[in-house]
């Protein structure tokens, strides 16, 4: 029997996952030599019995919470740059979360303190002050938008077209910082109390660092003493018909993210004339260095960092050709990676990804360039360092005309628990299951990174998921045009976060049945 079915009746739909525990050992000098477990959702025991709100949306909710949305994502908050962030947008939105959340900001059980002067922190206290408490983050700024980069509607409009909201922001990362607070009210409404204190954080500037925002907010939190028990962020989302052979979608719950470094890459000749140029000018040095790295791409490091444990816990959703390929991987390892390289958002999880964002040189069409530049961004994959992959570099561009200098970096992310008795995992997990019965869960790796990395001293498990819907094509979006969110899954967004904020009371989780 499953046992969850006496207090969520309606989200049962899921019959429960059978037992299944496969090991296979290789003994490849790869990954392959160690153990690979098929490692099927354990069902947990009996969950605490706590008096809980059932996840439910009346039409008129529905609209209010659209409306609601539809008015964040036309507030143009957009980080331009460190320098130049749009002031009076975030002024704006302030005065919204105000206006659309009462409850939330009239509540006495809800402290709400601005930090950095646009970033917000709520403190939601719960009853039981013995419990540790969570932390829900998210942010308020977006990258900017040009509507002649051939969106389909404006980027600031939030238009509705066949069933989605369109705009900057609906799926970075206004969904969640709307969805949770909407989420909240809801609950306030209902004369919901918490009983495990937890707190709320909306960056105003992730896009450019998050140093005004969440390094100040967790400097604050710090000065407090406080421990939290586990963190969500962005991150990750529900992948559906990405991964090639997997037949069923799944919710990637991102337990690290990668690190990341920048470079400058710069070449110094003689400027002249171009009527009497030398052999190679400084540009055309600049730019065979360049194609050396991007040609050159970073080693295929699948099966050595986390992604291991997204392809062991998925395995038995592939189709059989693909599950014969996972059972023999050490014949077939070279050919599932190959076929994850083939496309840029599963290259993201294999390597560490190389991808030359700038380059500026010349002044003038007869002279030659007394100076070229490039600044080359990598995110790094679990398994290697900053120096590492600057050796990497320095080996590959291995020209001495070519100057490699270190502009920022940092190591990938410490990995979070993802165990059967780790507490935030198994709750999003299950806040996941309550809402998408139909989705399998799996930790990932966030390909990106997110205000969470600062919050590393505060808890040793922090993860990084939002749950949008990710489909063929959306790689394109995040960051890029035709950014949009379905109607449908912002309700779905909001119900999750409803779901999570209960889910997350319960005092322990269900001991495992054996
Ligand atoms: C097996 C399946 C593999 C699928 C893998 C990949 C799927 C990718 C899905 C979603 C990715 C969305 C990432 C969302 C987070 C975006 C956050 C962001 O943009 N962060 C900025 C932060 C930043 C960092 C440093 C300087 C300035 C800003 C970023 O990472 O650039
Ligand atoms: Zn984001
Ligand atoms: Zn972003």
């Amino acid at each position: 029997m499953n046992v969850r079915q006496s207090h969520w009746p309606r989200l049962n739909r899921k019959s429960g996952d059978p037992k299944l525990a496969v090991a296979l050992y290789f003994h490849q000098k790869t990954f392959l030599s160690r153990t690979f477990t098929f490692k099927v959702n354990r069902e947990l025991g009996q969950w605490e019995n706590t008096s809980t709100i059932y996840p439910y949306l009346s039409p008129e909710q529905k609209e209010k919470l659209l409306d609601n949305f539809k008015v964040a994502v036309q507030i143009p908050t957009v980080s331009f740059s460190e320098s130049d962030q749009n002031i009076t947008a975030l002024q704006e939105f302030d005065l919204l979360l105000r206006r659309v959340f009462p409850k939330v900001f009239s509540s006495s059980l809800v402290r709400h303190e601005v930090v950095g002067n646009y970033s917000h922190l709520f403190t939601v206290a719960g009853a039981d002050a013995g419990l540790e408490p969570y932390m829900l983050l998210a942010h308020i700024d977006v990258v900017p938008a040009n509507e002649a980069d051939g969106w389909d509607a404006p980027p600031f409009s939030a238009q509705e077209i066949d069933g989605f909201i369109y705009g900057r922001g609906t799926i970075d990362n206004k969904q969640s910082v709307m969805g949770i607070l909407q989420a909240l009210e809801y609950l306030l409404e209902r004369g919901y109390t918490p009983r495990r204190t937890f707190y709320i954080g909306l960056g105003h500037d992730e896009e450019i660092n998050g140093e005004e925002g969440a390094v100040k907010i967790v400097n604050l939190l710090k000065s407090r003493g406080v421990k939290l028990l586990y963190v969500l962020d962005e991150g990750l989302t529900i992948m559906d018909g990405v991964v090639d052979g997997l037949n069923e979608p799944a919710a990637l719950i991102g337990v690290s993210e990668k690190g990341q470094t920048t470079v400058k890459l710069s070449v110094s000749t003689p400027p002249g004339h171009s009527s009497m140029p030398p052999r190679e000018s400084s540009i055309g040095i600049l730019a065979s260095a360049v194609a050396r790295l991007e040609k050159n791409r970073m080693p295929n490091l699948f099966g050595h960092g986390p992604e291991r444990a997204t392809f062991e816990h998925l395995a038995h959703k592939f189709g059989w050709s693909y599950r014969m390929i996972m059972s023999n991987l050490w014949l077939f390892s070279s050919l599932l990676s190959s076929v994850l390289e083939g496309q840029p958002d599963t290259n993201a999880f294999v390597r560490t990804t190389t991808a030359v964002t700038m380059f500026n040189s010349g002044v003038k069409i007869n002279v030659m360039p007394a100076y070229a530049e490039a600044f080359v961004n990598f995110r790094i994959h679990s398994s290697q360092t900053v120096q590492e992959v600057l050796n990497l570099i320095e080996s590959t561009v291995s020209d001495k005309r070519v100057k490699v200098e270190f502009i920022n970096g940092f190591d990938p992310l410490p990995i979070s628990s993802y165990e059967d008795d780790t507490f935030g995992y198994q709750i999003i997990k299950k806040s996941v299951q309550d809402i998408f019965p139909q989705v399998t869960v799996t930790p990932g790796i966030c390909v990106a990174n997110t205000d969470s990395r600062h919050y590393t001293q505060l808890s040793p498990d922090i993860y990084r998921f939002a749950p949008s819907w990710y489909k063929p094509g959306d790689s394109a979006r995040f960051h890029g045009v035709n950014e949009r969110i379905s109607i449908q899954n912002y309700e779905e967004i909001v119900l999750f976060y409803f779901q999570l904020m209960q889910n997350s009371d319960v005092r322990n989780l269900p001991t495992l049945r054996s």
